[in-house]
């Protein structure tokens, strides 16, 4: 469904994205993990149009996406730090959100669970940071897009709401979208995603089917299974 061939990336003297190759296939539920500043951001954010590639190209559904801007509908994101016009309440971002998106479908499942009506008239400043992480998930899912990208989704959400998220991500892989997943928490992580993409450097270390992963490493929790990767220094 989204293939990156031969991307490269580069800010001044550093080299973030160097030579990516990544192809995820649509029903599946993706983590990107790697270091701090391994370029799983950067990626994200090329895919999302917010970096412009170097070199390379990204295609969805087999078209270039690069020029392109249609194709953005199709893709529901969760930034890692979002900004939203603070004096706005939770329910007019949402209006205005449905006024500038196209949409056949609406999903409110996130809205209803994380049950943001009690919350609708209270302004985005006001906001405790798993809150504004609940609005953030309740977009990136509103529009049903066949792609949704999560950068760290379940940072600052209590444990109830990290459930609920998961538990939407899951149903979600199984209705036929892609799941992109950036996460350091390996430990919630685990039941959730299909396959690891890991990078370090801007390189793409590994891209495994987490069950080959752990019949590789003999170990079945993702953190575990990694760390032998690391001791081993890469599969
Ligand atoms: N706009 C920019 N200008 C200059 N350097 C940048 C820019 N964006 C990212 N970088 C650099 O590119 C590298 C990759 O950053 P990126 O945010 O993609 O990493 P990451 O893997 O998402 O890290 P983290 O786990 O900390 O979120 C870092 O060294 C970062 O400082």
């Amino acid at each position: 469904m989204i293939r990156f061939t031969n991307i490269y990336k580069r800010f001044g003297r550093l080299q973030a994205l160097d030579n990516i190759n990544l192809s995820f296939p649509a029903s599946k539920s993706v983590a990107l993990i790697g270091p701090n500043g391994s370029g799983k951001t950067t990626l994200i954010k090329s895919l999302l149009g917010m970096v412009v590639p170097d070199k390379g190209d990204i295609t969805f559904k087999d078209s270039s996406i690069l020029g392109s801007c249609d194709y953005r509908a199709n893709i529901g994101y969760m930034p890692q730090i979002s900004s939203y016009p603070e004096n706005m309440t939770i329910s007019q971002v949402m209006e205005m959100m449905k006024d500038i998106r196209q949409y056949n479908k609406l999903d409110e499942d996130l809205v209803k669970a994380f049950k943001l009506p009690q919350l609708a008239g209270k302004p985005m400043r006001t906001l405790s940071g798993g809150t504004r992480q609940k609005v953030s998930a309740c977009l990136a899912f509103l529009f049903n897009p066949e792609v949704l990208v999560l950068d760290e989704p379940t940072a600052g959400l209590d444990p109830v709401a990290s459930g609920i998220l998961q538990d939407k991500i899951l149903q979600e892989t199984k209705n036929g979208k892609l799941v992109l997943i950036t996460s350091h928490i390996l430990s919630e992580l685990d039941d959730l995603v299909d396959e690891v993409a890991y990078l370090q450097d801007g390189k793409v270390q590994f891209h495994k089917q987490v069950a080959a992963l752990q019949a590789e490493t003999g170990e079945q929790k993702l953190v575990r299974a990694m760390a032998r990767v690391m001791e081993n220094g890469g599969l």
